[in-house]
């Protein structure tokens, strides 16, 4: 029997809906799927320790190889709400801002944003671990993901990075998207998609399945994160990309 094909996939709430009709499916005789947050993925993929993942997009770049198999991804169209610049200041007054160490996309995207669009000579810190505390004063801080969802509760002013960047651009931006960092056959491939596509037609039982009182699921994955790969997100994706070539 053939090898099955090591698959990755972000650990976070925006990805349930893409994994939701994993389960059950013949897919999964084919491959071996883990979940770790973004920045891990990358290095998985990088490293070649998978073969597959949901990878943040601002990763092609360092691949010496790249396929993207999937007509799905993490996107947006407007506001997305889990990737925010959040301080207690407004954006102007801004001194320093933390960086996610769990993103790889939004942190590129943020350099973008504060150099080509808001203009800002904000310090930019990386960090390690856990830094939600150090947003405070005119110190401010990128995060995404779950713990974005959970520091809307907390910052008087939320900068959305996809809003921005659309208001910036006027196109959608992608965050991340399946890639393969060799090719694939076109039968994994088909039955990958497949897969991928079932969640759409079963949000509510997502929903249902993830109680989650910080913020409202079905808006979060029918309103803010945009799940097929269209021709405008592909647009989007390469005027980001030519902005990480500069
Ligand atoms: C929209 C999001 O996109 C995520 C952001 C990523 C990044 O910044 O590298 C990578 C994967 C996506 O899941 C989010 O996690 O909130």
């Amino acid at each position: 029997m053939e090898r099955k094909v090591k698959v990755a996939a972000v650990s976070y709430l925006n990805t349930r809906p893409l994994l939701y009709g994993f389960r059950e499916h013949p897919v999964m005789n084919m491959l071996d799927l883990s979940v770790d947050y973004p920045a891990k993925i990358a290095q998985q993929l990088i490293d070649g320790d998978v073969d597959v993942a949901l990878v943040p997009v601002a990763t092609i770049p360092k691949l010496k190889e790249y396929h993207i198999i999937s007509d799905f991804c993490i996107g947006a169209e407007g506001p997305v709400a889990s990737v925010c610049l959040f301080s207690e200041v407004p954006l102007h007054e801004i001194k320093r801002i933390y960086l996610d160490y769990q993103s790889r996309t939004s942190v590129a995207l943020l350099k973008v944003l504060v150099r080509e669009h808001w203009k800002l000579s904000a310090e930019l810190i990386e960090t390690t671990g856990d830094y939600q505390d150090k947003i405070k004063g005119t110190d401010a801080g990128l995060v995404i993901g779950d713990r974005a969802l959970e520091q809307r509760h907390v910052s008087p002013y939320i900068y959305d990075l996809a809003e921005h960047w659309m208001r910036f651009t006027s196109l959608p931006f992608v965050f991340a998207a399946w890639i393969s960092n060799k090719p694939l056959s076109p039968e994994f491939i088909q039955q990958f998609n497949h897969a991928n596509s079932i969640g759409f037609h079963n949000i509510p039982a997502i929903v249902a399945e993830n109680p989650y009182p910080l913020y409202d699921l079905t808006t979060y994955y029918t309103q803010n994160i945009s799940y097929p790969l269209t021709p405008s997100k592909r647009q989007g994706m390469q005027r980001f990309l030519s902005y990480l070539m500069q």
